[in-house]
């Protein structure tokens, strides 16, 4: 038996012939071995498998397990046998969930990933249902389970109106049922258990987390009931995918369980059938095969970019609960449907918005699920090279904490993407063949601390990439455009300008620009756009405005690209008196000082919903606009901060729910970041630099400092994408800005830097248009800072911008003179009286940023989306390029002008002067440094 694996050059058609066994299907694929580089051969799918065929292109890469290798006339021939199994885009990791709706009806898959699923009952009383289990496998007790679990939802049920009394026995019925199929020996004698497990098959190109695993063999619960004695035919299909999963790592499973804890709950008089809860099926060769080429299918028409129908998996419509929206969705976006369309389509050119921006969404899903390939296809020193992993660590302790574990660890080189507060994969050496779970990253240095559900010795942390951006940005774009308002609408998709009413009144009154904003915001009828420079007052003029709003009896959404931006803006609002806000957020992402802020979601259910339903500002990211609770309110006006850092459908989340919004950024720095090349035009590089989702997982992002991986926002060549995509990396505050500069307002006056410093970001970038505030700021120096004296600098460092050139050579990402000049430029300043945090270093580079870090452990060093957003006294930048500029040193200018902006009284810049002349824009800068 053989294994075949490579990119499919020809697919034939289906035929019937006539064999000993009877009359049988074949379909032959051509594919070229060896990632392409072998002579093409041929691969016969005989019966099932030749409907593979069906739906699979050119292009798309396949792998044949198992497979019959003969030689006929001197060419070698692969063919299907008994055992085989084909695999169509092995390295797309499709969710156990998406193969089981997609089972159910392919469309209804595409309709939840379309709209999301809304706050509902049902799945807040799954979700509790699901807790009070892992907790009981966990040894816990049940009463405490369901009282602790229903108090944590408090939020979700005051929203739905449910008492949490009556919330508490409809769980007891289903624990009750879980407890007692816990009960009947079946725990006895070290039976070995797993709760939650993650799991990730690059074979079958599947992922996802098994309710439960007892003695290898896969437990899923379902709350609903089930009377028949068989499991329903979708729920087999779900515990069928964790059985291919398990198989993976060589412990193929032959029977499943479903557990339907509603069955407990019935009344035995009234109801006839099979009632008790547990279900054993057997998991035949026949079913594990049969979902195998579900998930293919899918994976197929993911990869190409397709739309299901309903016709792909023979759905039939005529009970389906989803019909009406089904036809609904078809009719308004003009889809095939084998449930048919109703109502009219929305107008052309809402369409190709809509349709522009799937197809960039969808590529952006695909660039992450490149990312998800990583895991394996790359090797631990190379997700290391590229920031993507932690590896070699020395695990120095476990402890359970809460019923969690908190792993440690010790690292040597602790230099990655991953940060406080993500949501990673912590394994025992390998994150896909290897013990691994799903933890959260407590602390990081040189000890690393994190939570996950099971121990895991801790020897190696990776990126998880999510793909929750991607949900969330389409989720977004179904709320504006299929139920959107159509005045907002109009302005959105440009059909009429947007309408401002004069305001009078006098809101700042020492900053004409600034107060000039607000009076933009408050009297915009649609929306306004406040275009902020470094250091101008963004945040203050936010707080202005929402406070301003809040006086004329609006309801404010106020939010932001990432957390802190949010807190700040909070911070300033109060600052300025205000402070009956409330945060909507996880604990670990809300700063400390606004957390008695934060809206708890455990409690009495019509306290928390009273609390968000009646404040009149609440303040979230843009990533948890996006979320069930917060979809669920609706505002007057919705101020959103960073707007220049978001993807045009990451505004649409806070957009959408709001009448009007105010956005405020700078197109100037730093561009949305964007994964996949098909998306934003380019391949863009960028930094991870987003702490802004709210689950804590790190989105995908490209390669950031040359090292070799490029991000191809397509797997193998195979179009994901067709037709017309809309850049995501064109934030909406910058095509508004384009649009209609009568919409923006420009705050022209800046509170940091001293007017050397300026001047070229102020040229450069904003015409030349950006003035000091005052004349203290134009003419500041470092030698007005406390204990300074500039006898002590060296001469080279009396200007208030100066160039050094330390003749390195670059290594890579590193350039090892640039790391001894910023170390002694620091200590220079360090020497004659500033201090260390008041002294910021910025280099491209994470790999830099390290190796400068070593040398000065007490100073902040970063790359540059680290530093947006904030200011030093003195800022170091070390450019690390030498030779030329071939490979990009800040892929974007805009970072330039980022880094260049965070100092306020001396900015000394590190480089390569040969180098940075080959650059037009570059050298314009040296001239002015010098
Ligand atoms: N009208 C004003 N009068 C006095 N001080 C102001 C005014 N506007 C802003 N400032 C001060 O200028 C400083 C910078 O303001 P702010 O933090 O709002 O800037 P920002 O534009 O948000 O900065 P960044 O570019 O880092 O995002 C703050 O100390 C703020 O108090």
């Amino acid at each position: 038996m053989a294994e075949l694996r490579g990119p499919i050059v020809d697919v034939g058609e289906t035929r019937s012939v006539s064999t000993q066994y009877g009359e049988r299907d074949l379909a032959e694929v051509t594919l070229r071995p060896e990632r392409g580089q072998a002579e093409p051969v041929t691969l016969t799918l005989w019966g099932k498998w030749s409907e593979t065929a069906e739906y699979t292109q050119t292009g798309m890469e396949v792998l044949a397990l198992g497979v019959e290798r003969e030689e006929f006339r001197g060419e070698i021939q692969y063919a299907t046998a008994g055992d085989s199994r084909i695999v169509i885009e092995p390295d797309y990791l499709v969710n156990v969930t998406d193969v089981r709706s997609w089972v159910q009806c392919p469309r209804m898959h595409y309709l939840n990933t379309l709209s999301g699923v809304p706050l509902n009952y049902p799945v807040v009383k799954g979700t509790v249902v699901h807790e009070v289990f892992s907790d009981l496998l966990r040894g816990g007790e049940v009463e405490a389970a369901i009282d602790d679990r229903v108090a944590e939802v408090g939020l979700d049920l005051g929203l739905l109106d449910r008492d949490a009394d009556e919330v508490r026995k409809d769980v007891s019925d289903h624990a009750r049922a879980i407890d007692g199929w816990l009960s009947q020996g079946t725990l006895e004698g070290g039976d070995e258990w797993r709760s939650e497990q993650t799991l990730i098959s690059e074979r079958y190109g599947l992922k996802g987390r098994a309710d439960a695993v007892r003695r290898g063999a896969p437990v899923e619960l379902k709350t609903g009931k089930n009377t028949n004695s068989e499991p329903r035919f979708q729920d087999k299909v779900q515990v069928a995918c964790y059985a291919l999963l398990l198989d993976e790592r060589g412990e193929p499973p032959d029977t499943g369980t479903l557990l339907y804890t509603k069955n407990a709950a019935l009344d035995r008089n009234e109801e006839s059938g099979d009632l008790s809860p547990a279900k054993d099926f057997s998991l035949n060769e026949g079913l594990l095969d049969y979902v195998l080429r579900e998930r293919n299918h899918l994976a197929a028409m993911a990869v190409a970019g397709e739309i299901p129908t309903g016709y792909e998996a023979n759905a039939t419509c005529n009970y389906c609960f989803e019909q009406d929206t089904c036809m609904v969705v078809s009719g308004r976006l003009d889809q095939e449907s084998k449930a048919g369309r109703i109502g009219e389509a929305i107008p052309e050119e809402e369409r190709n918005y809509f349709e522009r921006f799937y197809r960039a969404i969808e590529a952006e899903r695909g660039a992450v699920h490149d990312e998800y390939a990583k895991l394996w296809t790359q090797t631990a020193t190379e997700r290391a090279d590229a920031d993507r992993a932690l590896i070699d660590l020395e695990p120095v302790g476990k402890k359970e904490v809460d019923g969690r574990w908190e792993l440690r660890a010790r690292c040597s080189d602790p230099v990655s993407k991953i940060r406080e507060g993500d949501v990673v994969l912590a394994s025992d050496g390998h994150p896909v063949r290897g013990n691994a779970e799903m933890a959260r990253v407590v602390s990081m240095g040189e000890e690393i601390v994190v939570t996950a559900d099971e121990p895991v010795e801790l020897r190696r942390l990776d990126v998880y990439p999510s793909e929750i951006g991607a949900d969330r940005m389409l989720t977004a774009l179904h709320d504006a455009l299929l139920a959107g308002d159509e005045d907002q609408k109009d302005v959105l998709i440009d059909r009429r300008d947007p309408v401002f009413r004069d305001v009078e009144e006098t809101f700042i009154d020492n900053n004409p620009a600034q107060d000039r904003a607000v009076r933009r915001a408050v009297g915009a009828d649609d929306c306004a756009l406040i275009h902020g420079p470094p250091g101008t007052g963004k945040t203050y003029t936010i707080a202005r405005t929402v406070r301003a709003l809040v006086e004329r009896g609006e309801r404010v959404l106020l939010s932001a690209f990432t957390n802190r931006a949010v807190d700040n803006a909070l911070d300033a609002l109060r600052d300025q008196g205000y402070d009956e806000f409330v945060r909507v957020g996880t604990e670990h992402g809300v700063r400390e000082d606004i957390q008695e802020y934060r809206l708890e979601s455990r409690g009495d259910p019509d306290e928390r919903a009273a609390e968000l339903r009646e404040a009149s500002v609440v303040a979230a990211t843009t990533a948890s606009c996006g979320s069930r609770i917060m979809r669920e309110g609706s505002f007057d006006v919705a101020v959103i901060d960073e707007a220049s850092q978001l993807t045009e459908p990451a505004t649409l989340a806070a957009v959408a729910l709001a009448d009007r919004f105010v956005l405020v950024g700078d197109h100037q720095q730093l561009p949305p970041v964007v994964q996949s090349a098909d998306a934003a035009g380019t391949v863009e590089t960028t930094e991870h630099g987003d702490d802004s989702a709210d689950d804590g997982t790190t989105g995908a992002t490209t390669a950031t400092d040359g090292s070799g991986v490029v991000a191809s926002g397509t797997a193998n060549g195979t179009s994901r994408t067709a037709g017309d995509v809309a850049d995501l990396s064109r934030s909406l505050f910058e095509r508004l800005i384009e649009t209609h500069p009568e919409a923006a307002v420009l705050l022209d006056t800046q509170y940091r830097m001293a007017q050397r410093i300026q001047a070229f970001s102020s040229n450069e970038f904003y015409d030349g248009r950006l003035r000091p505030a005052s004349p203290d700021i134009a003419a500041q120096h470092v030698a007005d800072l406390p204990e300074v004296t500039s006898d002590a600098l060296p001469d080279r460092l009396q200007e208030r911008v100066s160039f050094v050139d330390p003749d390195g050579t670059a290594r890579g990402n590193t350039n090892p003179a640039e790391v001894t000049a910023v170390a002694e430029i620091v200590e220079a300043y360090a020497a004659a009286g500033v201090a260390r945090e008041d002294i910021g270093v910025i280099a491209p580079f994470r790999a830099q940023a390290a190796a400068i870090r070593r040398e000065l452990p007490a100073v902040t060093v970063d790359t540059v989306d680290r530093f947006q957003g904030s200011a030093k006294e003195v800022i170091v930048v070390s450019f690390v390029a030498t030779g030329d500029l071939d490979s990009p040193i800040f892929e974007d200018f805009r970072r330039v002008n980022v880094a260049l902006t965070r100092a306020k009284k001396a900015l000394v810049l590190v480089g390569d002067r040969d180098a940075l002349a080959t650059d037009e824009r570059y050298a314009r800068m040296v001239e002015w440094a010098e």
